[in-house]
């Protein structure tokens, strides 16, 4: 074990050290033609990939957290400095106007399909399928978001070097900026994409001076365990399963609420396992059901607050597409209900089903 340890951190020192050499050219070719104030924010960036490093690699309960719960939150996962940049960064994009409204394929009630938008919410992704999607122009406006953009492989070797589920994720699919202004809200779903065998999720919070009051809490739906609210705090990572961890984003009461998500690919969607509690006698034969219908339990656990994030999400688009939408999420959760049966209906209903994490 100690070991592996020793190997862990030896790989990774080595691997950071070539990261920093390339670092290092990457600013000399810079220094030439950028002012002081440029190159002092480029020192910043230097340092900003080793502290995530540290973080992931000094939580002993990441592994463990994803494989059992299927989430884990880390704080202080950047350097303050690198992430204030990043928030001016995004603050630029929005000056700019080249963010863009965030839609949602939905379903209406007869099956055709239904673009929505959700409201109050901006966004642009730098990276998609593994390449910067942004122009030579636009990029050297981002010196930080593309830096970081820069270094996914680096980040991915991070993540696979943690061991155990993480060992399987393969690449960065995906980068994106979000930027949520007042009454902004996302509704219960999962990150899976229809192509790519995306696998985790890692959103980074870039929200200095925080409070309560600004709501915006991302929830996750850790079932069988109860619902848990992350707070978006400046500096903070949470990590999940894209394809199985249904969440929402409560809405935003600040003056804005803005994040950077990562979504990596990977060959082991098996996770999280579904833990009841193994000496309560009642949980036997339940736990496969409950594994089993994993990625439709939650609509029908938490029905209300599902219609209740679609309407809050969507308030704003036109009326009838709206209903239209609902009236296919309600025949959805009916033929969810068909599909299980009466019997283990009636069982969920008995069964205290939510589990506190301890
Ligand atoms: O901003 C968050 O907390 C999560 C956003 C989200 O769920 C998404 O971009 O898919
Ligand atoms: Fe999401």
């Amino acid at each position: 074990m100690i070991d592996d340890v020793d190997d862990w951190i030896s790989n990774m020192s080595e691997a950071l050290e070539n990261f920093d050499s390339l670092d290092n050219e990457h600013h000399k070719a810079e220094s030439a033609h950028v002012s002081p104030d440029h190159a002092s924010k480029n020192q910043v960036e230097t340092v900003f990939l080793r502290r995530f490093c540290e973080v992931i690699e000094s939580c002993d309960s990441l592994v463990p957290d994803l494989e059992i719960k299927g989430y884990c939150v880390l704080d202080d996962a950047f350097q303050p400095e690198f992430l204030r940049h990043i928030v001016d960064e995004i603050d630029m994009l929005r000056d700019c106007c080249t963010m863009e409204a965030s839609p949602n394929m939905l379903k209406g009630r007869d099956g055709e399909d239904l673009v929505l938008i959700k409201e109050g919410v901006l966004e642009k992704s730098i990276v998609v399928q593994d390449e910067l999607i942004m122009g030579e122009g636009a990029l050297s406006f981002i010196p930080n978001l593309r830096r970081l953009c820069e270094c996914r492989s680096q980040m991915v070797s991070v993540l696979q070097s943690k061991g155990g589920i993480l060992s399987n994720v393969t690449a960065l699919d995906q980068a994106k900026v979000t930027y949520i202004s007042k009454n902004g809200a996302f509704p219960v779903h999962v990150d899976a994409h229809p192509v790519y065998d995306r696998m985790l999720t890692i959103t980074l919070y870039l929200n200095e001076g925080y409070q309560d009051e600004d709501a915006g809490e991302l929830r996750l739906f850790p079932l069988p365990y109860q619902p848990f609210d992350v707070k978006p705090k400046f500096g903070r990572i949470v990590l999940f399963s894209s394809i199985h961890m249904y969440h929402r984003v409560m809405p935003s009461q600040g003056e804005g609420r803005y994040t950077l998500a990562l979504w990596f690919t990977g060959t082991d969607n098996s996770f999280p396992k579904c833990c009841f509690d193994p000496t309560d006698p009642r949980s036997e034969g339940f736990e496969q059901h409950v594994f089993a219908n994993r990625d439709s339990l939650p609509f029908l656990v938490y029905y209300e607050e599902c219609k209740r994030s679609i309407l809050e999400s969507f308030d704003g688009n036109d009326q009838d597409k709206l209903e239209s939408a609902l009236a296919a999420f309600e025949k959805k959760v009916e033929d969810y209900k068909r599909r299980l049966g009466d019997s283990l209906l009636k069982q969920l209903e008995e069964f205290p089903l939510l589990h506190k994490l301890g």
